[in-house]
């Protein structure tokens, strides 16, 4: 009988206290191989918290943590060359060369990736002997993302992975994560790109202060539902425009100029919104039918407000 295969990463009630506060504070998921998990919140939601505690950074103050069924402080050493690791910065010493310092962490796996193809696929080729800290920050975060990838982990945790790169080195990010998952490697994804996050990930996990709000696929969490938007002359009368539209149909501005219509969007609705305008005299611009995106569900459950 085969051993049980183990999920990439299995939290349960985890809880982590600085000082009164918690940063961690009753998290479970559950992050399977061969898939991305994406952990999406604002600024101190306690993401990295999280995740250093599954690379075995941190310990917890209670709950359970399991990262290939394995616990990551004691069995460190065994995760090891099975997880990558890409930190949001830093880790590769000032003047080592890019080329130099893949070989040699190449080196410490016993299947690693050929590093030099990995160089090319990230457009590193000419900076090959570049010391790391001559490097642009862009090409610093794609040296440290093929070294957390160039071991072939089993798991590999990337914390913003794509923050300040260029659209070309994005996409080859986005094509480097998506090979990973097809070879069956789970990967813990932290974004603040909320359509990255929509676009790589099977499974989305929102946490705010500490706490998990909302898990789904990206479809389960924006639903099936349509909106209305588009631009015209700000102050328009949308109570007498609610008043011409299906009951439980929802109209804003906001910002001034910008419409939104929420409800059941068929035709009949689309039909009656231009009708309005017409007879109001009222050319609306940018007039569209849309799903809602990530980020509007993401705003709706963790508010608009700046956090502290
Ligand atoms: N070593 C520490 N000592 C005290 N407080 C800490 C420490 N590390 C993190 N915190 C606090 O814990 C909370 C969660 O921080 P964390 O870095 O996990 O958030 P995050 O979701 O990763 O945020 P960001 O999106 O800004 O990276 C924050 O309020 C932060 O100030």
């Amino acid at each position: 009988m085969t051993p049980p295969r183990h999920a990439a990463v299995e939290l349960d009630a985890l809880v982590k206290r600085y000082g009164p506060r918690a940063a961690v504070d009753g998290i479970s998921l559950r992050a399977e191989r061969g898939a991305v998990t994406a952990l999406l919140g604002p600024n101190g939601a306690g993401k990295t918290t999280t995740v250093e505690i599954c690379e075995g950074y941190r310990r917890p103050d209670s709950g359970t943590v399991r990262v290939l069924g394995l616990d990551p402080v004691r069995d460190a050493r065994e995760l090891r060359p099975r997880v990558g690791v890409m930190p949001q910065s830093g880790g590769v010493p000032g003047t080592a060369r890019a080329g130099e310092f893949l070989r040699l962490v190449a080196a410490f796996y016993a299947h690693p990736l050929d590093p030099a193809a990995l160089l090319e696929r990230l457009g590193l080729t000419a900076h090959a002997r570049t010391p790391y800290r001559r490097l642009s920050g862009g090409q610093q975060q794609r040296l440290s993302l093929a070294a957390a990838v160039v071991g072939r982990p089993e798991l590999v945790f990337l914390d913003e992975p794509t923050a300040g790169l260029d659209p070309q080195a994005r996409h080859a990010t986005w094509e480097l994560v998506a090979g990973l998952r097809a070879a069956g490697a789970g990967v813990i994804l932290t974004t603040h790109h909320m359509e990255e996050a929509e676009r790589l990930s099977d499974q989305v996990v929102i946490v705010d202060q500490g706490r998990v709000v909302a898990r789904g696929t990206p479809a389960e969490l924006t639903g099936a539902e349509r909106q209305l938007r588009f631009r015209a002359r700000p102050g328009l009368g949308l109570d007498e425009l609610l008043a011409a539209l299906p009951v439980g149909s929802a109209a804003k501005e906001s910002p001034a100029g910008h419409y939104l219509i929420e409800g059941d969007v068929q035709p009949e609705l689309l039909a009656t919104v231009t009708a309005w305008c017409a007879s109001h005299g009222v050319l609306t611009e940018d007039l569209r039918i849309e799903r809602r995106t990530l980020e509007d569900v993401f705003l709706e459950l963790t508010g608009r407000e700046l956090r502290p």
